[in-house]
């Protein structure tokens, strides 16, 4: 039987395998059976812990849908409320550092790494969308770690997103995917947003969603250095630092422990 931890962030939900003293090899068929929330254990992703040569601890992520993911804003900031105080965590999506007290965490998430090329205003008539939303205006195109393309609207709860996400994530032009973001400006220091996630669909909250919102915002001189981002499940705060690093900010719960044994779900 191996332990795991279920925790969420903002009701964006995890199941955490910490895997440093007995190794864990997963498959894509077993992801997907432990994200049932029927049969399963349930969660939007699932992360797993693992030593590393070059930081506290290794982090891997994968979506319900299988697909393993290199970056996850909520679910670094579980695993640092998990680990406690300061960590270094090495990611596939670049390196992190996490400070935690308490069900509070904050991860520095780097500089957005522009491996995927970051566009200001990617656009819209590039992508195959079947009607042409009148509140849609060119998005932004960019990475955290992982890719997202975010629009800027008026009214956030007036798009379909749900019809939006997926027909925009299996968009021919983004062969690994992508994330979809719908923000809304409300103040300087306040931003609203909604996401469709990749290999997830609508999730209550999304932590590289909010921190590629507000790089993008930013960027477009819409909002100020140090933000709060509402979403569904409650807010976070990103703040950029002088060197142009990302923090992300917000609370993380273990919702409960257990035991299961992983090779049922194999
Ligand atoms: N669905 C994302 C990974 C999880 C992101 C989200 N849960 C977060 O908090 O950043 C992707 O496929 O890139």
């Amino acid at each position: 039987m191996t332990k795991f931890l279920k925790m969420h962030g903002l009701g964006n939900d995890f199941m955490l395998l910490d895997a440093r003293e007995h190794p864990v090899a997963l498959t894509a068929q077993q992801v997907r059976n432990l994200a049932d929330r029927c049969t399963g254990v349930g969660f939007d992703q699932l992360i797993l812990v693992e030593p590393s040569e070059t930081a506290s601890v290794k982090a891997r992520f994968w979506n319900p849908d299988g697909s393993e993911v290199p970056s996850c804003g909520n679910g670094s900031r579980a695993l640092a409320v998990y680990l406690g105080g300061a960590a270094s965590i090495e990611t596939a999506g670049g390196p992190l550092t996490s400070a935690a007290s308490g069900s509070q965490a904050e991860i520095d998430m780097g500089p957005p790494r522009w491996h995927w090329e970051q566009t200001l205003a990617y656009p819209l008539d590039t992508l195959h969308l079947p009607v042409s939303w009148d509140e849609l205006t060119d998005p932004a195109a960019l990475s955290v770690g992982n890719p997202h393309i975010v629009f800027e609207v008026s009214d956030p709860a007036a798009i379909p997103l749900e019809s939006l996400g997926p027909r925009i994530e299996t968009d021919p032009l983004f062969p690994a995917g992508i994330n979809v973001g719908i923000a809304r400006v409300d103040a300087l220091d306040r931003i609203t947003l909604r996401v469709w996630e990749r290999g997830a669909g609508l999730t209550r909250a999304c932590g590289t969603g909010a921190v590629a919102a507000v790089a993008a915002l930013q960027k477009r001189g819409r909002i100020g250095a140090e933000v709060t981002v509402t979403m569904p499940g409650g807010e976070v705060r990103v703040r950029r630092d002088e060197s142009g690093h990302l923090h992300l900010a917000g609370p993380a719960i273990i919702s409960f422990t257990g035991e299961i044994d992983l090779e049922a779900f194999a």
